[in-house]
């Protein structure tokens, strides 16, 4: 229902993305049947942001300036009612990275924080050491979640291996997606566009949309990996954008392995 939904109201998606996967972001909300726009120049970004369906701020390359843009393009967004998915790239990596990330969880109201475990939990001053067994990965990340969500009052998603989505109080694990997945740079960044484009058509379920969201990226990662794994990585990327495009709402909710813990 929620896949056959974007298509049809093909949301606006405003991206204050990185200079890596600018263009990654565009054709893969484009295959999907959203609408991008990138947008980061003072003058307009306000404006942009409330008339779009979703904000999606990525920190990934970013400088003082710009994030001074998304907190200015989110308020704007919080004002109209556009949800915002904050991606924390590389948030642990320098300290710069993080406090620009808290600096946004301050000033902005964030609906989705989207990124994976190491990230989370230098947000919430965890210990960044999760990699590891399966079990250890998921449970630790369950916690992760649940925690995230609870201290910025958003929908939080743990990526990994297994998915990991919580309100606060909610916790889904998605089990799907492939490895190769990660071979590929910003799969995780893309996700956070794509996650934007759920919630956009879904607005009153936001845990809802980033489950459906996670749940069908991952099915489109495994479809991808059965077309090319003979060919390698190149080929990954670009079946990977077909299937997004390709996926039926059938195929999503036969495949898609979703568990409530
Ligand atoms: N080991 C794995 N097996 C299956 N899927 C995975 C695995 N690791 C990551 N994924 C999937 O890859 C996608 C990106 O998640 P990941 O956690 O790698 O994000 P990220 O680290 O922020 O990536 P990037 O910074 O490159 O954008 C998600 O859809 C996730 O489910
Ligand atoms: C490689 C890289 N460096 C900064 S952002 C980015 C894209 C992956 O997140
Ligand atoms: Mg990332």
């Amino acid at each position: 229902m929620l896949l056959t939904k974007v298509r049809n109201e093909n949301p606006l998606i405003h991206c204050m993305t990185n200079v890596v996967v600018t263009n990654f972001t565009a054709n893969g909300l484009l295959a999907l049947g959203a609408s991008p726009v990138m947008a980061y120049a003072n003058e307009e970004v306000a404006e942009l942001a409330s008339v779009a369906g979703a904000l999606l701020l990525n920190i990934g390359t970013l400088s003082k300036e710009q994030i001074d843009n998304m907190i200015i393009a989110g308020q704007a967004a919080n004002r109209a009612g556009v949800p915002v998915i904050l991606d924390p790239v590389g948030a642990g990596a320098t300290p710069f990275r993080t406090n620009m990330s808290k600096r946004i969880l301050n000033q902005v109201e964030v609906s989705i924080l989207r990124g994976n475990a190491g990230e989370i939990a230098s947000l919430i001053g965890v210990e960044a050491s999760v990699k590891g067994v399966d079990g250890a990965i998921s449970g630790d990340n369950v916690a992760l979640a649940k925690q995230a969500a609870m201290e910025f009052n958003c929908v939080s998603v743990v990526t990994g291996e297994v998915d990991i989505i919580s309100d606060g109080t909610i916790v889904h694990a998605i089990h799907n997606g492939h490895p190769w997945l990660t071979k590929v740079v910003g799969t995780g960044c893309l996700l956070g566009a794509v996650i934007g484009a759920f919630v956009a058509v879904w607005k009153h379920n936001l845990a809802e949309a980033a489950v459906y969201a996670v749940s069908y990226y991952g099915v489109a990662g495994e479809a991808a990996f059965a077309r090319t794994q003979e060919e390698g990585i190149g080929s990954f990327q670009q079946a990977f954008l077909n299937e997004l495009h390709l996926l039926t709402e059938e195929t999503v909710e036969r495949k898609r392995r979703i568990k409530a813990l």
